[in-house]
């Protein structure tokens, strides 16, 4: 019997990755990849000519259904006749920062916020982006019929090249993470679209889990795609007790839960997953980047760092790394730098910097997992994936620093995975999505003494922040 045939796209910041899978079983058939420019503001044509590329050569030949899973938060802005006003700003453009810290105060605090849409906004959300439009650009913002986020704006351009675009759609996942959407009411908030931008503006329908945006002329059927991080979650069947982290040009650490988290804290962000749950998510801009920008500063590849970075004892002798080479966003630090601190003439190696590299990106994420469990969410064990996972430096030093097993996936795009059971899922029906395996590949466990000697770490680190940022 031939094997039906769907198609899963990770339009994350750095490239587009599509796969293509069997319906049923979730087997990984083909898979493809193209690069996305730099930058943190980017035209969306450029998103499109990299799925056009990925795609190329016959990759969708066959596919039932397709679903997007996009880089959360992007403001894609578009007119009257559907163009594009003005270069989508990403979620790592922290331009808006101080539109966020108004936008909170005006709505009435954290709590406010938190009530409404269980976030309080900072420069990454696209309501603090629009505020931003609306005070920066007049005459751009004067433009803007609807704003949709960069899947929203894939997924419609799917259906408009292939025939059978009915308006714009938009997932409960990728929703959740605009700042003017409740996974409590599962409704927009006027009045938050209303205070960012001065006005109403029309937003995509927001689709069901298994819902269909559309379905093209030539049969292919295209499900409500998701934010990037939801797309991880449903490729990866998480069970209760898992925690995940994703290192990719982000760092997020998220957990499927069942009620909203309410964080007025603003760390954990109260967004909904794929899936018609939750998915409190916490996010930093600095991740994979940080082990890219030390093997620079050490005139080495990325093998080469992670080498270094094993030859080094755990603490790096003392030398910290507070990562926040592109400004931070949790802690809310849009302006921070990062700061290497306790440096001697004794630990000054190549290997402790290339150690408190990768100490200080996990230690950085260890807080969100802290947070997580703030708000009752058991961390009996760490799932990491993410380009930077990939790293055995990185798998050494995780279940260190995490003081818990930690699974490393069987190399995969989840992403791309779990929006190729959302589609899936749209094209088979059901009220749940297909058993799909997921295969582990490793469970890397610490000594007690390395997880003693790894709280140390962590403790180092929070005095650092402590003492840099307050
Ligand atoms: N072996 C490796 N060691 C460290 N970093 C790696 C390795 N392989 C890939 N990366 C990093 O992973 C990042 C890409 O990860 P990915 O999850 O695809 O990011 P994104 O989804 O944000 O586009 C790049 O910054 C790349 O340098
Ligand atoms: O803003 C967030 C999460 O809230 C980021 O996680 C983006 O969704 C981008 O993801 P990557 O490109 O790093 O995967």
């Amino acid at each position: 019997m031939t094997s039906r045939l769907v198609a899963g796209v990770d339009s994350s910041t750095q490239s587009t990755k599509v796969v293509v899978c069997d319906a049923e079983t979730g087997e990984v058939v083909r898979t493809a990849r193209a690069s996305h420019p730099d930058g943190t503001s980017v035209h969306p044509k450029r998103w499109w000519e990299a799925f056009e590329e990925a795609t190329a050569d016959g990759l969708l030949d066959g596919v039932e259904a397709i679903s997007v899973g996009g880089q959360q938060h992007g403001m894609v802005t578009l007119d009257e006749f559907d163009e594009v006003v003005r270069d989508a700003l990403l979620w790592n453009d922290v331009r808006s920062a101080d539109d966020a810290h108004e936008l909170v105060g005006e709505f009435g605090g954290q709590q406010a916020w938190v009530d409404a849409v269980d976030v309080v906004p900072v420069a990454a959300f696209t309501v603090s982006k629009v505020r931003w439009l609306a005070r920066h650009e007049p005459e751009n913002a004067a433009r803007v019929r609807t704003v949709v986020l960069p899947h929203d704006w894939l997924t419609g351009q799917i259906l408009k090249t292939g025939g059978g675009f009915e308006g714009w759609t938009s997932d409960r996942g990728d929703a959740s993470g605009t700042g003017y959407w409740s996974p409590v009411t599962g409704e927009y908030v006027e009045e938050l679209q209303n205070l960012a931008l001065g006005r109403t503006f029309e937003v995509p329908r927001v689709l069901g889990p298994n819902g269909r945006a559309g379905v093209t002329e030539a049969g292919m059927v295209v499900a409500a795609g998701t934010g990037d991080n939801m797309g991880a979650a449903l490729g990866l069947g998480l069970q209760p007790g898992d925690v995940v982290v994703s290192l990719g040009t982000s760092g997020t650490v998220f957990a499927c839960h069942e009620a909203v988290t309410g964080d007025t804290s603003g760390q954990i962000a109260g967004f909904a997953s794929a899936d018609g749950g939750h998915l409190p998510l916490m996010c930093t801009l600095n991740a994979a980047r940080v082990l890219t920008a030390g093997a620079s500063m050490l005139g080495v590849d990325l093998d080469e760092l992670s080498r270094l970075a094993l030859g080094a004892p755990i603490g790096a002798q003392g030398l910290t790394l507070l990562p926040y080479l592109d400004g931070e966003r949790t802690p809310d630090l849009p302006e921070a730098t990062g700061t290497l601190g306790g440096i001697t003439r004794a630990n000054a190696t190549p290997a402790n910097l290339a150690r408190a590299c990768v100490e200080g990106m996990l230690a950085n994420l260890v807080a969100g997992v802290e947070g997580l469990k703030a708000h009752g969410i058991e961390a009996k064990r760490i799932v990491l994936i993410g380009g930077a996972s990939a790293s055995p430096a990185v798998q050494a030093v995780a279940p260190i620093l995490f003081g818990v097993p930690v699974s490393i996936p069987a190399a995969g795009e989840y992403v791309g995975i779990g929006a190729a059971r959302q589609a899936a899922w749209a094209l088979l029906g059901g009220d749940e999505p297909p058993q799909w395996r997921v295969a582990y590949e490793k469970e890397l466990v610490a000594s007690p003494e390395d997880i003693e000697a790894g709280a140390a770490v962590y403790e180092r680190y929070r005095t650092l922040q402590q003492t840099m940022h307050g």
